[in-house]
């Protein structure tokens, strides 16, 4: 940056600058006569001195980073560094000269000097750092949805919607844990669409997928809002119980069987096989048992439901209780 006068050298108008709106002009001006206007070229980074101080744009516009990639313009009459001179911090924000750009600079003491000294000057302060922090919590909160927004996205299927394999290695731990610690019942039931690669063959990927999204529709329609629904992987599906004991699992997974075989897949009924349907296993926590073995255990009641015919349920042996 070049010198090219002091404040009362140029022919800046203080009455202009904002943090002088509506104050004691006539002293702030006089504080302000010795301070540095300074000239920075476009692109010219203006750098953070060892000691705070204000940097008012006169002329031009400076960009300021926030380190997080977002940007503000700091326009003629407006300033930034007013925090870093509050608080004796250092300058954390990346400043940069958009066009040229002429600067007044203020060092803190005479920052401290027109607030305690200038009528007016401390109200617009705390105007403007009421402001930014207003901004700033603003673009806190955009942020945080957006984070949780892709935090969902993150953790559901993007074909069925349900829960995916992600979140289903995060939370089922949980629960399993949680069910032990307070000793309530947990129960899972996994359950394979039947002859799904047949169906893929004959109608087509596109109405597979479509015969999917149904399946994944029956089962979020027909469980209580604490249960929860899965893409375990491809056609296998896993819906939890949380505080349900086997029985009521099992009569759960029979309700789905059925609403799974009376699902329409296809709204032309011409077609042949408009329907699909499930084999499904039902297990239900056993003392010690972690969640890998309720999986394992819930996995091998499928197993026998396909091998029994499919389109049918079987639920496991409870463990004895330990
Ligand atoms: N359309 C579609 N097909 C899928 C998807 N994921 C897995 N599949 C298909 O599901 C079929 C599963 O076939 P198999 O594991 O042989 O089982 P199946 O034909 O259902 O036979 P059973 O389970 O024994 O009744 C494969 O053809 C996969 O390509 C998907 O996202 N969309």
């Amino acid at each position: 940056m070049k010198l090219l006068s002091t404040f009362a050298a140029s022919s800046h108008d203080p009455a202009a600058l904002q943090l002088l709106r509506d104050a004691d002009i006539a002293r702030a001006g006089a504080l302000l006569a010795p301070c540095p206007v300074m000239l920075a070229a476009p692109g010219e980074i203006i750098s953070a001195p060892a000691s705070p101080r204000l940097v008012i744009v006169l002329r031009g516009a400076l960009a300021d980073a926030t380190g997080d990639g977002a940007t503000t313009r700091i326009l003629p009459g407006e300033s930034a560094g007013e925090q870093s001179v509050l608080d004796g911090e250092a300058d954390l924000s990346g400043l940069t000269a958009l066009e040229e750009s002429e600067l007044l600079l203020v060092d803190a003491d005479l920052a401290w000097r027109l607030i305690e000294e200038a009528d007016g000057v401390a109200r617009n302060l705390l105007r403007l750092l009421s402001f930014r922090i207003r901004a700033a919590s603003m673009q806190l909160r955009r942020r945080q949805k957006l984070g949780e927004f892709y935090r969902q996205l993150s953790l559901n299927d993007g074909l069925t919607g349900l829960y995916n394999r992600a979140w289903l290695n995060d939370v089922l731990p949980r629960l399993v844990s949680s069910a032990h610690a307070t000793r309530a019942p947990l129960s899972l039931v996994m359950l394979d669409i039947d002859h799904f690669k047949k169906f893929n063959d004959r109608h087509g990927h596109q109405q597979g997928d479509s015969a999917l999204r149904i399946a994944a529709h029956v089962l979020a329609g027909a469980l209580r809002p604490s249960d929860f629904a899965v893409r375990y992987g491809g056609e296998e599906l896993m819906v939890i119980l949380p505080d349900t004991p086997g029985p009521v699992a099992a009569g759960v997974a029979e309700r789905l069987c059925e609403r799974m075989r009376e699902a329409v897949v296809f709204d032309d009924m011409r077609q042949p096989l408009p329907h699909i349907t499930a084999s499904f296993g039902v297990a239900s926590l056993a003392d010690a048992q972690d969640d890998h073995g309720l999986i394992a255990v819930a996995d091998g009641a499928l197993y026998r439901a396909k091998e029994a015919g499919r389109n049918r349920v079987v639920v496991a042996a409870q463990a004895a209780p330990a």
